[in-house]
């Protein structure tokens, strides 16, 4: 079951302990045996050295039975030990890897807001570095938990049942360890805080240098970079420090402790074998349980760690799984709705846009209305600034628009999940992301899943997307590896393989922002033509600063400051609006020029 928006830490443990409630049954029912026997043996030991102490050839056989209990119990101690351990680990790496569906679906659903404040680098440090310690705290940490909590609970009681009063002494120094304990476990809580951010800042650092490497190449700021990296690196660095200072310090006191018991019971417990209140196989037993309580002791300090490092990073990862999804998103269209409404009319109804973070009160767009019916082709050309991407933005509904703005057919975009409307739009933006996969891999991904069965094979596409003669060149052709990002093809090579994507599988509205700047003209003219032709009954926006690329649409918006001054089809607008005019004859001036 998938975990949405836990409302505490402890319901998110309870989640994931719950659903793996098999594995820490089996778990703790192990680590009871191994810390049954560990004390049984000690007890099997004491009656032997006592048998031993006293006439051993009256008591050989006793002896050898005594002997053989202890072979056997500690054979089986192996055995339910490896058997703890495996279902103790197991849970984390199941934890872990539904963790990281359960925070990818949710991701999946957050809205624009969310991934602006929330940047990639630090994302990525909570997939990997918090729910790694996630991993530890629902394995080594709970199992480890479970061993403590059941040595300290029957060694002392088996002590107890020996000598209450060494007992009570023995345990004097880890009363006063514990003191001490506490101070390192408070300190060491605010430390692994200040080191997960520091991590998350150091992880959105690379991710920024990495994806800008080429401009820090060619404008020499290798030095700038490598000097800020080297800074937050140190500041992890002496977080880490100082976590270390106090795992070697504070928090074996406990060790140090237990060996000062050992002391205590070999001094206290030889007067008590003197007085003959205590013989030589309890005391044995005595110091046996001693030994034993040293791992748990150790234990502690090193699994405390692990728990306040697992309850940081679920607090880390709770940021994004209690982010709010709008309720709209949460709403589903039945299959035959999603149908009964496709091919409608797209209104736009006085549209206006305000950044939130913006500083001015002026909207970024001002009153846009238009109609998209099914099969107009629509232009959008406005100068650098003006919004174009904005309204792209708007008309996809990545933004949040007021009620009433977006109208398909008869239905309000804004009471719809932003899931159902992409289903009937899609978008290529200006700068288009390809995965490390092969080319035509890039061409088909996500079309098993779309709503739009494809209507053209992947060779089609990559025809009409004019990408054809450059497929024939590469290596493997359609099957060459584009690499991250795409960064085996050029600009406008990337740009046509995600035209050849929205041509496989065509939604009823198709959005072009920008995507023909880094073709040629004729490269331009024929992708045009191609998309006219194929797209017959769908919708084609085309936003382009180029007039060439807008020259056949059925109506062009010319956008200024966020307000259409203009509107009308090409040769209505080469006499009515002198900002298109001038910008068309430049053009052509540039066309020729290049020719
Ligand atoms: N995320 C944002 N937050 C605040 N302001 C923004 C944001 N994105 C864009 N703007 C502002 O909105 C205005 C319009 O930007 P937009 O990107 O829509 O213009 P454009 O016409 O697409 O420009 P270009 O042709 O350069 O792509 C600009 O003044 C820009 O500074």
């Amino acid at each position: 079951m998938q975990l949405d928006a836990p409302q505490s830490k402890a319901h998110l443990i309870w989640h994931y302990f719950w659903q793996n409630r098999l594995s820490y049954s089996l778990a703790i029912l192990f680590i009871l045996l191994v810390n049954w026997l560990q004390v049984e043996i000690p007890l099997m030991v004491k009656t032997a050295i006592d048998l031993l102490m006293a006439n051993v050839a009256d008591n050989q056989d006793a002896l050898m039975s005594s002997v053989w209990m202890i072979i056997g119990a500690s054979l089986v101690l192996i055995v339910i030990r490896t058997l703890s351990r495996m279902f103790g680990l197991n849970p984390g790496r199941f934890v872990e890897a539904q963790l990281k569906n359960d925070l990818f679906a949710k991701l999946n659903r957050l809205t624009d807001s969310f991934h602006s404040a929330n940047n990639s680098g630090k994302l990525i440090s909570i997939i990997n570095n918090d729910i790694s310690g996630i991993r530890l705290f629902f394995g080594i940490g709970f199992m480890q938990l479970f061993n403590i909590i059941f040595a300290l609970s029957f060694t002392p009681f088996y002590m107890w049942r020996i000598s209450p009063s060494l007992t009570v002494y023995s345990f004097l120094p880890i009363i006063f360890a514990f003191a001490i304990y506490r101070i390192g476990f408070v300190k060491m809580r605010k430390l692994w805080t200040d080191r997960m951010h520091s991590l998350q800042g150091l992880s959105e650092q690379l991710v920024h240098f990495l994806s800008g490497m080429d401009v820090i190449k060619a404008e020499h700021m290798g030095p700038w970079v490598q000097n800020e990296i080297a800074q937050a690196n140190q500041e992890l660095l002496d977080i880490t420090v100082k976590i270390q200072r106090i795992q070697v310090f504070i928090m074996p006191v406990l060790d140090y402790a237990n060996q000062m018991m050992k002391i205590l019971i070999l001094g206290l417990g030889a007067v008590m074998v003197l007085n003959a209140e205590l013989t030589v196989g309890e005391i044995t037993a005595f110091l046996s349980y001693s030994v034993m309580l040293a791992v748990p002791f150790g234990g502690l300090g090193r699994i405390l760690s692990v728990i306040q490092m697992g309850m940081v990073s679920i607090e880390s990862v709770m940021t994004i799984l209690n982010s709010k999804i709008d309720p709209t998103n949460l709403k589903r269209l039945s299959e035959a709705d999603s149908n009964a409404i496709q091919r409608s009319t797209l209104k736009v109804n006085n549209l206006s846009y305000r950044y939130p973070n913006s500083e001015s009160d002026e909207p970024t767009l001002k009153n846009i209305s238009f109609e998209l019916p099914q099969g107009k082709k629509l232009g959008i050309l406005g100068s650098v600034g003006s919004g174009k991407t904005t309204l792209v933005n708007c008309l996809n509904h990545l933004y949040d628009l007021e009620p009433g703005m977006l109208i398909y057919g008869e239905h309000d975009i804004t009471d719809w999940s932003r899931h159902d409307w992409h289903k009937q739009v899609r978008t290529i933006t200006q700068d288009p992301y390809l995965f490390s996969a092969t080319l035509n891999e890039n061409v088909k991904f996500g079309s098993e899943h779309n709503a739009n069965a494809p209507t053209l094979s992947v060779e089609e596409a990559i025809a009409a997307a004019q990408l054809s003669s450059d497929v024939e060149r590469f290596a493997e052709q359609g099957n060459t590896m584009v690499g991250e990002k795409g960064i085996m093809l050029s600009g406008g090579q990337k740009q046509r393989v995600s035209i050849a994507r929205a041509l496989y599988t065509p939604a009823d509205i198709l959005i072009l922002d920008n995507v023909l700047s880094a073709v040629d003209y004729d490269t331009e003219r024929a992708i045009m033509s191609e998309l006219s032709s194929k797209l017959v009954d769908r919708s084609l926006v085309v936003v382009s600063h180029r007039v060439s690329a807008l020259q056949e649409m059925d109506e062009i918006l010319v956008l200024k400051e966020g307000e259409i001054i203009a509107r009308g089809t090409h040769s209505e607008l080469l006499k009515t609006s002198s900002y298109y005019q001038q910008t068309w004859e430049l053009q052509q001036n540039d066309q020729e020029a290049s020719a």
